[in-house]
């Protein structure tokens, strides 16, 4: 059994959790923790694996506190800048140098199929377009826009536009309220809060006379789930030492 500890585990994802984590034949829980617990009652005595989801304002502070307790962490959290990261792998690398533990940390912006696929689907697809922009929606008690994996589709549109050696997308707007939304690695990013929805994301990609649309639409947080437990098996497997970004590190695409 891989003992699993939940930490945001009253909030919309870890209620999820602990019940997916519940439910699994090969889980069990260990602690479901949440705002004002103590994190150091988690320990490799109690816990094999810890899945994080909790707000991005603590995120990183709540790993690298996991870190030195000496267990295994998968992170649904969002808000994950470069800096962050690099963080997160000085802690592992010292973990290991002082102690010799080989530790994971996982984090995914998204670990629902639909999204992860979108996310590959559009970076196979920018290299033949001219134009793409990105459009989030979701629930307005989300407190980050744009939407983490959002984010993560830009980059990976402008990574591949970049590889191809293209050029910046046509735009003459003259004039900006800030109706073009964000620009992230120079894809516009817009984000829609709208009560009734849970997570969607939209890539559309146009040429001339032409316009391809991918669209991943998550109805439910059991969405998530699959996701989640494909991670914390991997995780527990210890075949991941070190800090993986992205569940597409996992599935054979
Ligand atoms: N990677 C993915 O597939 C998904 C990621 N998310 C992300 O997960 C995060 C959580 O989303 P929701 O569950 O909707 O938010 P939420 O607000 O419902 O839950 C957050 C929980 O974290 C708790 N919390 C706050 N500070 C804490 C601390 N210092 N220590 C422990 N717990 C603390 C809160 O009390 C709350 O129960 C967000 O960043 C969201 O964008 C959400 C859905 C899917
Ligand atoms: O807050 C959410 O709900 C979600 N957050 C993640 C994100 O910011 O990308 C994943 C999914 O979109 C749901």
């Amino acid at each position: 059994m891989i003992r699993v500890s939940v930490v945001g585990a009253k909030g919309r994802m870890g209620s999820h959790v602990v019940k997916a984590v519940e439910d699994a034949e090969d889980t069990q829980l260990a602690l479901a923790l949440d705002a004002g617990d103590d994190l150091t009652q988690i320990t490799p005595e109690n816990t094999d694996v810890v899945v994080e989801f909790t707000v991005p304002a603590v995120s990183l502070n709540n790993v690298l506190t996991l870190i030195k307790q000496g267990v295994n962490v998968v992170v649904g959290t969002t808000g994950w800048t470069d800096e962050k990261l690099d963080q997160v792998r000085k802690a592992l690398i010292e973990v290991r140098e002082t102690h010799g533990r080989e530790q994971s940390v996982f984090i995914a912006p998204n670990f629902a199929i639909s999204a992860v696929l979108a996310d590959v689907f559009a970076r196979i697809a920018a290299p033949y377009f001219e134009s793409a922009e990105v459009i989030e929606l979701h629930h307005p008690d989300k407190v980050d826009a744009p939407s983490g994996t959002a984010i993560h589709t830009a980059h990976a549109i402008g990574e591949a536009r970049a590889a191809a050696g293209m050029e910046a997308m046509p735009d003459n707007t003259q004039t900006d309220g800030g109706s073009r939304g964000q620009v992230i690695d120079g894809v516009h990013v817009h984000a829609v809060r709208l009560r009734g929805l849970n997570a969607h994301e939209e890539v559309l990609l146009g040429n001339a006379g032409e316009q391809l649309v991918i669209r991943a639409d998550s109805f439910d947080r059991v969405s998530f789930m699959p996701g989640v437990l494909l991670a914390v098996r991997k995780i527990a497997s210890h075949a991941y030492p070190g800090l993986t970004v992205g569940l597409d590190n996992f599935l054979a695409l």
